[in-house]
């Protein structure tokens, strides 16, 4: 069977009455895939709207302007930020939000001490959209409400209760992320390959809620047998991509939705991702219903050992010198562009 992304009509797939060929189509996806697109997810379109203008008009400012939105101490995961490729082409900007503004918001909010100092680097709230916040706010809590819904629905579709996942009762941990993506003016290759935006990838989280806006598929999903499969854009819906965590809790019953984002189209594509993730002290490893008598391969492994070294991570991984000394000296960092 050829493998897909089906649109997934999620308030009738949760309800007592959900087509059997539905779940059936879920299952599969989620099983091979890693991805699939829903609709009926509740949450309201004119929040995705206002969000999405609203992420759009700072992105609109002139570049000298956003330079003033980038983390004050160069932390990579807050404010404004652009992606040079090797040749200094512009190829990503992103707008990071953290899951609390402060440290001490972060403690207000309940999670432990040890965990606050994730925090110490505060968000960007841009001056010039001053109700950004709040409907940032709103916008993250509905997609986290959809992350839930949706792990509800993998639960029903393998036939294990929902407190099977150790998600209840303790504070989630999210990151919260815009990708505004340019056109693609250097070539003209035919190849997706030479045009890729985002290289491919599966996320950390356990199950990532996106957003996407544009005019072409530029998202692809990968199918089992290695090719790459598009994500059209489906007015209404959201995307979901099962993450590492994920996989890893079903024993890889279910797959990391790996993906990528290639160029094309003749107006800025612009996504939203929210990555969901269970409490920082939670040990990520197969459940019990999933672990048969083969056992399994998976190292039991921490969430906050995995959190806390995110940023050195990254920045050993892609960190361009001038990026790492701003983040070592606690300043800003604006990428250094080519002239177009
Ligand atoms: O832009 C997209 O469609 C995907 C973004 C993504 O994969 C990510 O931010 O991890
Ligand atoms: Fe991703």
């Amino acid at each position: 069977m050829t493998a897909r992304i089906p649109v997934i009509d999620l308030g009738l797939a949760l309800s007592a009455d959900a087509p059997e060929e539905l779940l059936a189509s879920a299952r599969e996806a989620a099983e091979q895939v890693g991805i699939i697109q829903v609709v009926n997810h509740g949450v309201p379109e004119e929040l995705i709207d206002d969000f999405h203008d609203r992420i759009g008009r700072i992105l609109a400012l002139p570049r000298r302007e956003k330079a003033g939105l980038a983390s004050p101490t160069g932390h990579p995961y807050r404010g404004w930020r652009q992606w040079p490729d090797d040749f200094g082409r512009l190829e990503l900007e992103r707008f990071n939000i953290g899951q609390f503004d402060s440290a001490d918001d972060a403690r207000a909010a309940g999670l432990p001490e040890e965990y606050a100092g994730l925090y110490a680097h505060a968000n960007v709230w841009p001056p010039q959209e001053p109700g950004l916040k709040e409907v940032a706010g709103l916008y993250h809590d509905a997609s986290v409400g959809v992350a839930e819904r949706v792990l509800e629905l993998y639960a029903r579709v393998l036939g294990v209760p929902l407190s099977t996942f150790p998600i209840s009762g303790r504070p989630y941990y999210t990151s919260f992320v815009v990708n505004d993506y340019p056109t693609w003016t250097h070539d003209d290759s035919e190849r997706d390959e030479d045009k890729l935006l985002l290289l491919e990838h599966a996320d950390g989280s356990a199950l990532t809620v996106l957003h996407q806006r544009g005019d072409y598929a530029g998202l692809q999903g990968q199918a089992p047998d290695g090719g790459w499969i598009p994500v059209p854009i489906v007015p209404g819906a959201l995307q979901v991509f099962s993450g590492h965590i994920l996989a890893k809790w079903t024993n890889g019953r279910l797959r990391p939705g790996r993906h990528r984002v290639v160029a094309g189209g003749t107006v800025t594509r612009r996504s939203t991702g929210v990555f969901w993730h269970p409490s920082l002290d939670t040990v990520i490893e197969p459940l019990a219903p999933f672990v048969g008598d083969e056992g399994t391969d998976h190292e039991p492994t921490l969430l906050w050992d995995q959190a806390k070294g995110q940023v050195e991570e990254y920045l050993q991984v892609f960190g361009r010198p001038d990026q790492i000394a701003a983040w070592r000296e606690g300043r800003p960092y604006v990428a250094e562009l080519a002239e177009a």
